[in-house]
């Protein structure tokens, strides 16, 4: 089979509808292939997968992580100690760089292999038609975006990833977001026209469509695609959380870069001390990084994720853990969230409010030709809940038809009759987009206005439908497209315009060209019919759920497309307290504010509401599942959705729930809020004490003669730490961490650091003290060797006390123990001679205890009058 690189493109027609043209090149036909023809394709040109989203090879993330602030400074740091020689210096931090390396690529590869694999159950499939063999008919049927090759006829529908570039066959309303691959941000119209202009019939494999149904046949796959890889994985921004880690980190990279120089500046003018020095103001800047960083924060999201998964909630980008753990408002929808989404219809009204089946009657008639003509890979739920109630529509043609379209919120067809006016369009949509269209007095609309809201105030989902009737095609086709994509406004102001056709058609008619004549006032607008009622029964878990949630310090808004009166009823209803109902259309920041329900909704509306909240201060979550949820997805901090949504609101969100329920939500907040639990634990405990122990040092070199620890005994200890820090990986939360938003604030953290490692410093004078006093005698070596113990023992006990709860999980209360244990029988090994410890005699033991002791009993005193240890950062 010839397949030109996009087909579409290359191809110019050579007579014949090009679009039979365009599926005989590919070697299809309408009804699709037969599977054994795609079978032998997919071997052809293999799988439809863009060569960009392959996984990381291992060499390559070992290479990334080098690239990391704190290993640069680490490697310049060994390069240093190689330079004068000092290889036990160098050899050490060859290790420490090597272990950090080696454990965050592997926690990442981890991480990512089981975020692939969990992405693999939310990955999009599309609606292909097959013929089992030659003779058999064409069959739809879901299969993975993967398995589709060129010549495979598809369907699209709203909310839909297109998966490979495609030549449309038919398409109706189709507009389609092509921004990521040409730039353009609105949504673009498309036609399947035959002989079409420009690109018009075209879609590129990552666009997505805005609105309309479409059926297509592939041309390209995988590579061969014309934006293959061009709009890999979306190019976000750094998330909150990347920019405080990101943040400390460079914080710490710039002390660590003073430290060597003036130590060795100080010690060259108190202590006339040259280039000896060097070793040990490198063992301190050492001392100082926290290599585990990286390691600990992979570890600490992977297995809060991991936990997740457990519960069917997949996380698909780590850092989103933590910012879910952050939200302090939830946006949601509606539909499906506080409802079920089972739509059940409850009656049918004329304008003036009373039961008339005239209502039900053309609604049905809508629904029934927009799922037909339009023929979307899943109908619309209210279109099925009409349908199943409404009588036999009778003898009706259906003729043309626009889906339904979350932004103008109507859905339209034109339908032949038997009756006197051959040809009807009918209107059913949200009631204010559809009393604009309809021609009557501002009297009248208000008091139609009025029965929709005392209907919606009962709770029911109320649409609104309108005919407008014409004897000639065209003038019914024009009305068609007026009721579509204009206002009252534009169909009134070409009233002029048409009746000038009017009788110019009239003319053509007595001219015996056959058209009938033509009555103007058909066209000013749309008579309402009257109004359909739908019920969609709450959902059982939303209003404890609801509670759960207000209870954590989060604040939920309802974002919908609905009529404010339906929301406002289901709201209260759940116990949700409404404070205020604002329209989209009216929002001030304060109304944002107070608003409990926004109803009126467009997609954009939500992003606008959503990127409103967040620029007043607000962690802000979506969740939502439609493709009018799209837009604010993309702006919260975290988007979720169930696994259910459609395409593109799931590729936006960054969690994706088994299914829609608020219970889940909640769920995914208490998982990042331990995790953020544990990773800001970590970073207090690590960077206190590790900037205590660097003050320590740099004062006691300054104050002694003679080195306070071996550089070999730095590395050592800070080796120690850093394995003994992992555990923070998997503590334990306190309560109080749960309770309200968490996130990692840069500057509480700095704050926490600086106090705690203060503190630190000064119970580390106060060794030095008892040591100068109590072991002097016994010589430098013993001098060391306390000061190691005390480091070890001290670290040991702010791992336990530093925390915001006095419980310990089993892997923090082992990794503590072994840190004393280590410190306290090292120097009475045989490897003490190694790195220079010496057994120190009991005395001295009981001082160092009596030290250890003080410093914990004043943490614990320190936590009980003021609480700064809680997690408030
Ligand atoms: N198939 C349909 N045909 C005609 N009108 C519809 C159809 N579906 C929805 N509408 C109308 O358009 C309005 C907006 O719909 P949209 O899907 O944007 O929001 P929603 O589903 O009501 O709310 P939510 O965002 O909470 O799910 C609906 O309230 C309804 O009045
Ligand atoms: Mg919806």
């Amino acid at each position: 089979m010839v397949c030109p690189r996009n087909i579409g493109v290359a191809w110019a027609p050579e007579g014949g509808d090009t679009r039979f043209g365009a599926l005989r090149l590919l070697e299809s036909g309408p009804r699709g292939l037969t599977e054994a023809q795609a079978e032998r394709r997919l071997l052809a040109h293999g799988e439809n997968v863009v060569p960009a989203h392959r996984p990381v090879s291992w060499p390559r993330r070992l290479a990334r992580s080098l690239r990391d602030p704190f290993t640069m400074v680490l490697l310049a740091l060994g390069v240093v100690s190689a330079l004068i020689a000092s290889w036990g210096t160098a050899g050490v931090i060859v290790l420490l760089v090597a272990a950090s390396c080696l454990l965050r690529s592997n926690g990442e590869h981890r991480a990512d292999r089981s975020t692939a694999a969990l992405r693999e159950l939310v990955a999009s499939t599309v609606t292909v038609r097959r013929r089992p063999d030659e003779e058999a008919g064409p069959r739809e049927r879901e299969i993975p975006v993967d398995e589709l090759v060129p010549g495979d006829v598809i369907k699209l529908g709203p909310g839909d990833v297109v998966p490979a570039d495609v030549r449309l066959l038919r398409a109706s309303g189709l507009t389609v977001h092509q921004a990521a691959l040409t730039g353009e941000s609105e949504p673009v119209p498309k036609q399947a026209h035959d002989l079409p202009e420009g690109t018009d019939h075209l879609l590129w494999q990552g666009s997505s469509v805005a609105s309309g149904t479409a059926t297509a046949v592939v041309t390209a796959t995988g590579a061969a695609t014309l934006y293959a890889g061009a709009q890999q994985a979306p190019a976000r921004k750094p998330s909150a959380f990347d920019r405080s880690v990101n943040g400390i980190s460079w914080i710490l990279v710039r002390v660590m870069l003073v430290i060597p120089p003036v130590a060795l500046v100080a010690n060259a003018l108190l202590h006339g001390k040259g280039l000896e020095a060097l070793p040990f103001a490198v063992a301190v800047a050492v001392g100082l990084t926290p290599e585990m960083l990286p390691v600990v924060v992979t570890t600490a999201l992977a297995r809060g994720a991991a936990l997740l998964a457990g519960d069917g909630v997949i996380v698909k980008r780590l850092p989103a853990l933590h910012d879910v753990g952050a939200i302090d408002v939830l946006c949601v929808d509606k539909t499906g969230t506080l409802t079920q989404d089972r739509p059940v219809l409850s009656g049918s009204v004329g304008p003036d409010g009373r039961a008339d089946p005239a209502a039900l009657r053309w609604a049905a008639v809508n629904s029934f030709w927009t799922l037909h003509l339009t023929d979307p890979p899943t109908p619309d739920p209210l279109d099925e809940a009409i349908l199943d109630a409404a009588p036999d529509p009778g003898d009706v043609e259906g003729l043309r038809a626009t889906p339904f379209d979350p932004t103008r919120k109507l859905s339209c067809a034109l339908v032949r009759t038997d009756e006197a006016a051959a040809y009807v369009v009918v209107v059913k949509g949200a009631v204010e987009a559809v009393l604009d269209r309809c021609a009557m007095s501002e009297a009248e609309r208000a008091r139609a206005a009025e029965v929709a809201r005392a209907l919606a105030g009962a709770g029911a989902r109320v649409l609104a439908v309108a005919t407008a009737e014409s004897t000639t095609v065209r003038t019914a086709e024009r009305m068609a497209e007026h009721a579509v994509s204009g206002t009252a406004e534009e169909a009134v102001s070409s009233t002029a315009e048409r009746m000038l056709e009017g009788r110019a058609g009239r003319a053509a008619g007595r001219a015996g060209e056959g058209t009938r004549d033509h009555r103007p006032d058909e066209e000013r607008g749309l008579r309402l019919v009257g109004f359909v009622t739908l019920v969609d029964a709450l959902s059982p878990e939303a209003a404890d759920a609801l509670a759960v949630l207000a209870g954590r310090g989060i604040a939920v808004k309802v974002l919908t497309g609905d009529h404010p009166a339906t929301a406002a009823r289901v709201c209260r209803d759940l116990g949700l307290k409404v404070e205020a109902v604002a329209d989209a259309a009216s929002l001030t920041p304060r109304a944002l504010e107070r608003a409990t329900v926004i109803a009126r909704c467009t997609p954009e509306d939500k992003a606008r509401v959503v990127t409103a909240l967040r620029e007043a201060g607000h962690t802000v979550g979506f969740l939502g599942d439609g493709s009018n949820d799209r837009p604010a997805m993309r702006v919260a901090d975290v988007g979720i959705c169930p696994r259910s949504a459609v395409d593109v609101t799931r590729e936006a969100a960054d969690i994706v729930l088994a299914a829609k329920d608020l219970t889940a939500v909640d769920q995914a907040v208490l998982a990042g809020r331990r995790s953020t639990g544990n990773i800001i634990t970590y970073l207090r405990i690590a960077l206190s004490s590790n900037v205590g122990n660097v003050i320590a040092m740099l004062a006691a070199g300054l104050a002694f003669p003679f080195l306070p620890m071996l550089p070999i005994q730095v590395l050592l200890q800070n080796v120690c730490f850093d394995a003994a820090q992992l555990s923070f990986a998997f503590d334990r939360a306190a309560p109080a961490t749960l309770r309200r938003p968490l996130r990692l604030r840069p500057n509480g953290i700095v704050r926490f650091i600086v106090g705690f490692g203060v503190l630190n410093a000064l119970v580390d004078l106060a060794t030095f003290a008892v040591l100068t006093w109590g072991v002097r005698a016994a010589g430098r070596p013993a001098f060391h060797t306390g000061w190691f113990i005390e480091n070890l023992l001290t670290q040991a006990v702010v791992m336990l006390l530093l925390r915001p709860t006095i419980q310990v999980s089993r892997p923090l209360g082992l990794a503590a123990g072994a840190l004393a244990v280590v410190g306290l029988l090292l120097p009475l090994s045989p490897l003490a001679g190694v790195f220079g410890l010496v057994a120190l005699p009991a005395a001295s033991h009981a001082w160092l205890l009596l030290v250890v002791v003080l410093y914990g009993g004043g943490l614990l005193a320190i936590n009980r009058r003021t609480g700064w240890i809680a997690e408030r950062s």
